[in-house]
């Protein structure tokens, strides 16, 4: 739809092409061209989909109702009505029966918007629609100009186009350049025109001139904004010089101070360092910084040993913790003894763990290693505290990405595994100085061991409470069963006792009897009997045993 309306808002109105015949096949077939796109153009808006409540919709249905009903159908068809028919009516040459075409003239400006929010350079494209506008400006002007000049007579003054039937100004080419030359002269307000002889040249100039005032401002205000669009991008990738040098001059700081600030800024710019990353991805959502802070980084973090066999989400949670630092050659990362508050990742560039004179070399760190991890990870045993271990000095130019304690801690505490790995590698540098208490690693051992016994303790302890209070139920269940028993029993003893002496004296005359009568026989009863007796005894004496236990 573009091309068409650049086409139709530029050609429409040329007043030249009624009198150059030559290139009519063209134009008719370009002037068709655009018609087509037009309805083609159509066609898309049709088949486009809308956001209803945030959802996309697609059904065709829905969306040539809403097409159909909206105001904007209304102004392209008005657009693409067939007023060329009036050809009939005015002859061929009158192009300006296709003024309708420019109702779709606001179409021109949202592609232009869709286009500006999708181009990688802003700048460039908005000085180019600006410079789009001016020249459909001064386009529109020559024609009036030429048209103008037309009603009062080619060559009848100066100030209007000379005669047409001059060879010199006689071909379309000399007409459109000396009109547009013309008009881009007022808009531009160079003022080298010839003066005006009649009242409609007045007019004519005077509404130019308003306009060219109109024109000259938002070029200027336009150019102006890029102008400071740039400033502004630079400032977001690079910081300020200008302010920083300022102060450096106001604080007479040293000049060679001063040079070392420069070479870091030169650097900077010449290698397009950028160390404001976070705050340039703060509007995006969360979700899609991680998800661009994980592509551009990723392949450095996946260089870091300890972070080579990571899961992901403790990449992505690490990512937008990394600020980046960049290091002049010579600069001191870390310093021996000082208090450690991050530690670094090395992006790009090499950095020498030196001694104290800061030129013996104890090793040389690069790409992918990282340092700075002992003093804020509290290892067991570690003499130094929170003290830096080494001095860590960059060799030239370094790309290091800082992760601060609270940052590197809250991630870790998630991912135990890169813990230990790192407090591994940091015990290991440390044993290799010298710098790990053994004692503290036994007794740190020792208090593990006695810690997991008293939690086997505890767990045994609780066990068993929960066995003895069901003994303890068990029993007193039990308990009481056996009084009910015994009770019963008791009962039980005190009837056999109320039965047995009336059964002693039956069995004494009994005895008696049988003395008297068959004397074996009652000798075998009274035994009979004497058993009994003993039976009773027995129980009794049983049952007072069981009453007296419990
Ligand atoms: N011999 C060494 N080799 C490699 N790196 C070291 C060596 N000594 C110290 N470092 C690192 O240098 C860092 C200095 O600060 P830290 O003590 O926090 O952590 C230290 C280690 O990461």
């Amino acid at each position: 739809a573009f091309i068409p309306m650049v086409y139709n808002c530029g050609i429409v109105l040329t007043c030249f092409r009624s009198i150059d015949v030559n290139y009519l096949a063209v134009w008719l077939t370009l002037d068709y061209l655009c018609d087509l796109m037009y309805v083609a153009d159509m066609i898309v808006r049709v088949c486009t989909g809308y956001l209803e409540q945030g959802i996309l919709v697609k059904d065709r249905a829905q969306l040539k109702k809403r097409y159909l009903r909206s105001s904007r159908f209304l102004w392209d068809l008005a657009a693409v009505l067939p007023t060329d028919l009036l050809y009939i009516v005015f002859g061929i040459h009158t192009p300006m029966v296709r003024i309708n075409r420019i109702l779709r003239t606001p179409r021109l400006s949202e592609a232009l918007d869709r286009m500006e929010t999708r181009t990688s350079y802003p700048n460039t494209f908005r000085i180019s629609k600006l410079m789009l506008y001016i020249f459909v400006l001064i386009h529109w002007n020559a024609c009036f100009y030429f048209a103008l000049s037309s009603y009062i007579g080619f060559g009848a003054d100066r100030w209007v186009y000379p005669n047409i039937t001059n060879p010199v100004f006689a071909s379309m080419r000399r007409q459109y350049f000396y009109c547009f030359w013309f008009s881009a002269q007022i808009f531009t307000t160079v003022g080298d025109t010839p003066l005006p002889d009649r009242e409609e040249e007045y007019l004519f100039m005077i509404a130019d001139l308003l306009i060219a005032v109109l024109v000259f401002a938002s070029i200027v205000g336009n150019v102006g904004n890029v102008i400071t669009s740039l400033r502004d991008r630079d400032n977001v990738f690079f910081p300020n010089h200008e302010l920083v040098k300022a102060y450096l001059r106001s604080h007479h700081i040293s000049k060679e101070l001063r040079k070392r600030v420069s070479d870091w800024y030169q650097h900077l710019h010449i290698n397009k360092k950028i160390t404001r990353e976070n705050e340039i991805l703060q509007q995006l959502p969360v979700q899609l910084q991680t998800e661009i802070a994980v592509s551009v980084h990723l392949s450095t973090l996946s260089k870091v040993t300890i972070f080579q066999n990571c899961e992901t989400s403790l990449l992505e949670e690490l990512v937008l913790k990394l600020t980046p630092q960049v290091y002049s050659p010579g600069e001191y990362v870390c310093k021996k003894g000082d208090v450690g508050h991050e530690m670094y990742i090395i992006k790009e560039g090499k950095l020498a763990v030196v001694a104290d004179d800061g030129v013996t070399q104890f090793d040389v760190l690069s790409e992918g290693n990282f340092f700075g991890e002992i003093s804020i990870l509290n290892i067991k045993g570690n003499k130094s505290g929170n003290r830096r271990t080494a001095n860590i000095r960059s060799i030239g130019h370094s790309d290091l990405f800082s992760l601060s304690k609270e940052d590197l801690t809250d991630v870790l505490s998630e991912f135990p595994a890169a813990k230990r790995h790192l407090e591994e590698k940091g015990r290991q540098i440390l044993t290799k100085m010298g710098m790990l208490e053994d004692t503290g690693e036994g007794e740190a051992g020792e208090a593990e061991k006695v810690e997991t016994k008293l939690t086997r303790l505890e767990s045994n302890l609780d066990a068993l409470q929960t066995k003895l209070a069901r003994l303890m139920v068990e029993l007193e269940s039990s308990n009481s069963k056996m009084l009910t028993r015994v009770e019963q029993l008791e009962v039980e003893v005190q009837a056999l006792e109320n039965q047995l002496p009336e059964n002693e004296g039956v069995e004494g005359e009994g005895e008696d009897e049988r003395g008297e009568g068959v004397g074996q026989e009652v000798e075998w009863e009274r035994e009979e009997a004497e058993g009994e007796e003993e039976t009773v005894d027995v129980k009794k004496q049983r049952i007072k045993y069981v009453v007296s236990y419990w």
